[in-house]
């Protein structure tokens, strides 16, 4: 139906007033992506969508489209629509002509964009509720309408803001599914604000993590879960545990580093000088439970919680100058050699599940 377009975003910052939003940023996202832009409450998401869609001024930097540079253009112009968190649906209007909105202001005459707006809800299969008002309606349904209506003008992008926010644990995980098979149908660029890592690994073909008016990290959600680059995305997207401490050396291509008051552990990554701060990501799924630590892979700690969870068994430890370490076990296993709070146990894992995270902002 559309064709999709790259979206560049370079060098580019939002100012209002004292606060700095956004802080030179960069990012291309390949035409036909499904992005999703993810971080923290305040860390800029919102006004960098705002800004690929023209309803926010940018401060520096550049927005292109394809190949026009949008920067200047007004949110008709740019070949982008915006979905709202809110649907912004006008509530004294019936279904088509909520939908066929924005081409009445464009101008096009009533009969073709009335036309226009049934082949949308037809897409949307809301045909049968045309006639109805947004009031009518469940909240999965209003979404449906609130994407026909920002799919009518046939965007290169489709932006995205918290969508799935305002609708139940139960529609929202439904609604998700859908929003990927109308992105894989229509074949459009997607850019999805969300702060929920479940939602931003189920839809993304490129996560942005984005702190502090910051990108951390961009990459596909097998990389960012794997390989996250800073201590801050190894903590945001969860089931790692980040420990903290001072270059001591290098042993056998490992980096050897001393806990503060602890353990002297070890991490895959690249040489770092003495004395330097680091912080490693160890998964929680991958520690072993039972096997002596050795070549600072692993520690000896005490059991200090247990967490039945049902297909797994999440466990706290601590000891070694770590103070809060999480062990994610198979039920299974943990059932087969159950262990009790306040138990001395030996933690262990293999060289490539301990690894070296970056810092930006040092
Ligand atoms: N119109 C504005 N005037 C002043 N400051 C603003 C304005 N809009 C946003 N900010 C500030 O800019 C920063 C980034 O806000 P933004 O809405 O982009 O973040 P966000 O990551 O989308 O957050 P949320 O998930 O809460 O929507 C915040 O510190 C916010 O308070």
């Amino acid at each position: 139906m559309s064709k999709a377009a790259e979206i560049d975003i370079v060098s580019v910052s939002k100012v209002y007033g004292t606060t700095t939003a956004v802080e030179d940023i960069s990012l291309k996202i390949p035409a036909g992506t499904y992005c999703c832009l993810l971080g923290p409450s305040g860390c800029g998401k919102t006004s960098t969508l705002r800004m690929i869609a023209g309803h926010e001024s940018i401060s520096s930097g550049d927005v292109r489209l394809g190949n026009t540079v949008v920067t200047d253009l007004p949110p008709a112009k740019r070949g982008t629509a915006m979905m709202f968190q809110s649907y912004a649906l006008f509530p004294h209007l019936d279904l088509v002509d909520n939908v066929a909105f924005s081409l009445k202001m464009k101008g096009v005459d009533k009969e073709k964009r009335r036309a226009k707006a049934l082949d949308m809800l037809k897409l949307m299969q809301m045909e049968a509720y045309a006639t109805r008002r947004p009031a009518q309606l469940s909240g999965g349904q209003q979404q449906r309408v609130a994407l026909a209506r920002a799919l009518i003008t046939d965007p290169e992008a489709l932006l995205l803001d918290e969508p799935l926010s305002a609708l139940d644990p139960f529609l929202k995980i439904r609604m998700r599914a859908e929003l990927k098979k109308l992105q894989t149908s229509l074949g459009i660029t997607f850019v999805h604000v969300t702060h929920s890592q479940e939602e931003a690994m189920a839809l993304a073909d490129l996560i942005v993590v984005m702190n502090d008016g910051r990108i951390e990290q961009a990459a596909p959600p097998r990389d960012v879960f794997e390989r996250p680059a800073t201590s801050f995305v190894a903590r945001f997207m969860g089931d790692h545990n980040v420990v903290g401490g001072r270059v001591t050396g290098l042993r056998g291509g490992m980096v050897v580093f001393d806990v503060n008051g602890g353990a002297s552990l070890a991490a895959s990554g690249q040489p770092q000088e003495v004395g330097a701060p680091i912080d490693i990501a160890i998964r929680t799924d991958h520690v072993r439970i039972g096997d002596a630590p050795a070549h600072g892979l692993g520690f000896n700690g005490i059991v200090s919680n247990i967490e039945y969870r049902g297909a797994t068994v999440k466990m706290s430890v601590a000891g070694a100058g770590i103070e809060d370490f999480t062990v994610i076990v198979d039920d299974s296993d943990f059932f087969a050699r159950p262990v009790t709070v306040g138990d001395a146990v030996p933690l262990a894992w293999d060289p490539q599940d301990a690894i070296v995270l970056g810092r930006l902002h040092s």
